[in-house]
């Protein structure tokens, strides 16, 4: 197929979804057979936001993302989708675009008739199909392409053929799922980078992420939804998420936290509370309002914690050394603490410490989240 390239067309102004659209989960259940995979979903993506969808294998991430393709049905909820109550429309009546980890190009299809392809399905003009080949190969940096076959193309360069032909019918919502897991590291790091601005040219769509990788929740994401067996146990900005994570599941998961159990939460003042960790008093925000008295979990970061002591400090813990791993950029060194495992990330130590030493380390109240008990709350 040969065909002139159209005048030049912004990004932005070639592809905005027609009209911005978020997504609604109520309620939504879905089941295989007798087994409940998600349970009750409750969820909101704003217009033009992106939300990551994170957890562990098996949570039931994907499964919300094909409720709101229509590829499976729920039991009981609804999705909604801009106004529209979308939980009975047929998939190809919905308005999205989706983009799957394996590619899922055609492989007997060049570049240009993959992207083409869901508009010839809609009946699509000719004319607006060769104007739109290269708007959407553009957004993605692959227009001096058309003409290879996917099998003339990298991993990385077929992904973003695949978001290409998600865009070319100019969906409301954008469901990504794992868009980057089969890709290599350095690839990965590249196309995050360039799907954060596909959202810059395109701010009007709604992304609905899921991944394995908490990495990619945090850089791109406005909000990430944490799933826990079949349930959102945690939603919030990255940022919040981050710094007060609800409960023990959404500080490990999100970070990897240092989580200590403690007792007996005293107010201090300012949201500040103390508690107490075996025979030490530790200071900590309580942001999450625990009351007196209570038992609560100690969540701080391995990057929060210090080596030397000796500085104005706050909270001091002593332990012996189980581990000490150079990793590059930073050492990690692993302590038993009263029988706890805390994780410390410093940078490189010209003289790390030796396995078995005792080594003490403080952490300043303030970097500190009182997280309650209870795994579900969320
Ligand atoms: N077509 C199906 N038939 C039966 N069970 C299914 C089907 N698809 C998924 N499941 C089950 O539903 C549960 C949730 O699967 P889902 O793919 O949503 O999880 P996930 O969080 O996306 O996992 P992963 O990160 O591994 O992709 C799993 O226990 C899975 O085995």
């Amino acid at each position: 197929m040969t065909r002139e390239l159209p005048t030049r067309v912004s990004a932005a102004s070639a592809l905005p979804p027609s009209g911005a659209a978020g997504i609604g989960f109520e309620n939504v259940s879905v089941a295989y057979g007798s087994q409940l995979v998600l349970d009750s979903l409750t969820l909101t993506v704003k217009p033009g936001e992106i939300v990551a969808l994170i957890g562990p294998s098996g949570s039931g991430k994907t499964t919300a993302l094909r409720a709101v393709a229509g590829f499976v049905k729920p039991t009981a909820g609804r999705i909604i989708i801009g106004d529209r109550d979308v939980t009975h429309v047929a998939p190809c009546d919905r308005n999205i675009g989706m983009v799957v980890q394996n590619y899922a190009l055609f492989p007997h299809m060049r570049v240009e008739d993959n992207v083409a392809f869901g508009l010839r399905a809609r009946g699509v003009t000719a004319e607006l199909i060769s104007q739109r080949i290269p708007e959407c190969l553009r957004l993605v940096g692959m227009e001096a392409y058309t003409k290879r076959y996917p099998r003339e193309l990298s991993g990385g360069q077929q992904q973003r053929v695949a978001i290409a032909r998600a865009l070319a019918i100019r969906p409301q919502v954008l469901l990504l799922d794992e868009p980057l897991s089969a890709l290599d590291a350095q690839i990965r790091r590249s196309m995050l980078d360039e799907l954060a601005k596909l959202h810059r040219d395109l701010p009007s769509l709604t992304v609905l992420y899921v991944t394995h990788d908490q990495a990619e929740a945090l850089t791109l994401a406005n909000h990430i939804g944490i799933m826990r067996d079949s349930k959102l146990v945690a939603f919030g900005s990255a940022q919040a998420l981050y710094r007060n994570p609800p409960n023990r599941f959404a500080a490990e998961f999100l970070g990897r936290a240092n989580i200590l159990a403690a007792k007996s939460l005293a107010t201090i003042d300012a949201g500040l509370a103390s508690v107490q960790f075996g025979q030490t008093l530790l200071r900590g925000r309580n942001h999450h309002a625990l009351p007196e008295g209570s038992d609560c979990l100690v969540c701080v970061r391995p990057h929060d914690l210090r080596l030397h002591p000796g500085e104005a400090c706050g909270n001091t813990l002593t332990g012996v050394v189980r581990g000490v791993q150079w990793q590059g950029d930073l050492h990690s060194i692993t302590l038993d603490v009263q029988g706890q495992t805390l994780r410390l990330s410093s940078t490189p130590l010209a003289e790390p410490p030796a396995l078995g030493a005792s080594l003490a380390v403080h952490f300043d109240p303030a970097d500190v989240t009182l997280v309650p008990e209870s795994d579900t709350n969320g």
